[in-house]
């Protein structure tokens, strides 16, 4: 057994471990990278960017198959599966083999294969080969898919995310549980290459989704191009043949069905990688899932005893905001402070932003709406605004005029506080959200930005009127902003 001593312990090599030890390296020279399976990242191997691969295939077929909406025909589309699935891969291969690159600039002898338990608050067993003590630790062990017991009954046909990037061809059907951001991007994704696809949730929630209007919206749009019950009544599933059948009571006709699909796709949430830790020997505090509490701002976990630990937690591994930049900042908070024992610091944090890559997209900016009455407590002190996209000028010159955005502001200081948007390429009006709400922006500030004509982003000025006018610092909409230009 090899006994070795470091400053810094980080646990897991994804991202935000790999930026965890190029934070901590500047602080120290002494600092070990521990990784219990391949390097590459969840990101790049099987999440944010084969995922997106997959949809970018899904997008080519969609816009070929609705060519004609555009006088242009298309005669005959042939989804390749093989084809696909070798571009996916090939280019997952690619974005793999850039952070595979970019693990020779951490040195061999700072790192170490196998997977690490605590043994005491201090000392870490690494698989059978290694004890290795830290002054300070950064645990970044990720997360993984997770399942109800109901689903068990697929056999090996129940599959999760990272099985779906390891497919030679695509399957003729697959049933998907979970309608969260994972099931929605890779359900639609999959639909629309021509793979039968039903997708049943439980009680009704679509994404991220807290505003009712989207959320109405959301559940009508997606269903017009796929069967989606977000509050499903499942009656057996059961692994027969070739398949899997699933008995449902069918959305709409009330109809009891049997249908057999190739795969059951599981995307009911994932779990954070502390339950095989060991953690109860690291003496912390823990909260009801078995994740130690820590605090946001420095990424610092608690001691049981309610003292400052040695311990910090950046990344999905702490379940706070499962998301690829947020896990980088937390790496980087949390291993300044694991340097830096004796002066611990609050990093900083930007405004909540996500984006699911569905079509429409949905958007989150700032403190989602019921965050929003907890945090003001009732005093009615918040104005909503909306605007659907149904006849925007842009959306309907690109056939993809379908969605809603609801926006937030503070009665009286008139400050921007966030957005729910389901709408098309709203990833790109989130990001200018985004930052108008980390300047802390006025609604009224806002809408003396420019806005060019014709683009999405006069749908946003038309929505900003709205709240503007709720806010009672702007005169009501009659109508559309046919001033600022058609379509606005
Ligand atoms: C399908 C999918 C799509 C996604 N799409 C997006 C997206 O579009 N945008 C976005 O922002 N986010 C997206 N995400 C989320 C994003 O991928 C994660 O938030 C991010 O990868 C988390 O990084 P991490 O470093 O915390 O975890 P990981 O990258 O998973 O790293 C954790 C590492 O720890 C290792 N490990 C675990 N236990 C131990 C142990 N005991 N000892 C040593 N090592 C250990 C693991 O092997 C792993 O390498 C997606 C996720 C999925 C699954
Ligand atoms: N575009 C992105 O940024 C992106 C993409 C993918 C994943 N992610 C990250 O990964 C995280 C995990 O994604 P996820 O989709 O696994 O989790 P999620 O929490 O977003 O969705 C899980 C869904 O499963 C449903 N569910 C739970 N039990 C169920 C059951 N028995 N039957 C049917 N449905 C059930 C839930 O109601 C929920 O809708 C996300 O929160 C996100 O942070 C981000």
């Amino acid at each position: 057994m090899q006994q070795r001593h470091t400053d810094i312990a980080v646990l897991g090599a994804g991202s935000a471990g790999l930026s965890a030890w190029h934070t901590a390296k500047k602080y120290t020279d002494e600092v070990v990278l521990v990784e219990a399976g391949e390097y590459g990242t969840t990101c790049a191997r099987v999440g944010c960017m084969p995922s997106k691969l997959l949809i970018a295939a899904a997008e080519a077929a969609h816009r070929v198959r609705h060519a004609s909406t555009f006088g242009v025909n298309v005669s005959g589309i042939d989804v390749d599966g093989k084809a696909v699935m070798a571009r996916v891969k090939g280019e997952r291969d690619r974005f793999v083999g850039s952070v595979l690159k970019s693990m020779k600039r951490i040195p061999e002898s700072h790192r170490i294969r196998g997977y690490a338990r605590f043994i005491q608050p201090h000392t870490l067993q690494v698989d059978d080969h290694t004890q290795l003590t830290a002054n300070a630790i950064v645990i970044a062990t990720g997360s993984r898919p997770s399942w109800p017991g109901m689903l068990e009954s697929a056999g090996d046909r129940l599959i999760v995310n990272d099985d779906v990037f390891e497919w030679d061809t695509l399957p003729e059907s697959v049933a998907v549980f979970g309608p969260g951001v994972i099931g929605l991007e890779l359900g639609q994704a999959l639909s629309r290459l021509g793979v039968r696809m039903r997708m049943f949730g439980v009680g009704g929630a679509i994404g991220p989704l807290q505003s009712e209007k989207v959320h109405q919206t959301a559940d009508e749009v997606f269903n017009r191009a796929f069967y989606l019950d977000a509050d499903a009544e499942v009656k057996h599933i059961e692994r027969q043949g070739e398949g899997v059948a699933i008995t449902f009571i069918e959305r709409g006709s009330g109809r009891e069905l049997t249908e057999t699909f190739d795969y059951v796709l599981a995307a009911t949430g994932r779990k954070p990688n502390v339950d095989q830790l060991d953690i109860a020997n690291a003496e912390l505090s823990l909260n009801e899932h078995g994740v130690p509490n820590f605090n946001r701002f420095t990424l610092q976990c608690a001691n049981a005893d309610g003292s400052d630990s040695h311990i910090f937690i950046a990344g999905d591994a702490n379940q706070a905001v499962p998301l690829l930049h947020e896990a980088i900042t937390e790496g980087q908070i949390a291993a300044r402070n694991a340097a830096n024992l004796e002066n611990v610091q609050v990093g900083r944090r930007n405004v909540p932003l996500s984006v699911v890559f569905t079509e429409p997209q949905i958007a989150m900016v700032g403190d989602n709406r019921p965050a929003l009455e907890a945090r003001y407590g009732g005093c009615d002190c918040i104005a909503e605004g909306g605007v659907s996209f149904g006849d925007q000028g842009r959306a309907i010159v690109m056939g993809e005029n379908h969605g809603y955005m609801a926006l937030f502001a503070e009665h009286g200081t008139g400050q921007f506080l966030g957005a729910e948007l389901l709408g098309p390429q709203v990833e790109h009006m989130a990001h200018l959200l985004a930052w108008a709400l980390e300047q802390k922006l006025s609604v009224s500030e806002m809408l003396t930005m420019p806005f060019y004509h014709p683009v999405l982003e006069e749908g946003l000025r038309t929505g900003l009127r709205d709240l503007n006018a709720n806010l009672k610092q702007g005169s009501a909409i009659t109508e559309r902003c046919m001033e600022c230009g058609p379509g606005g």
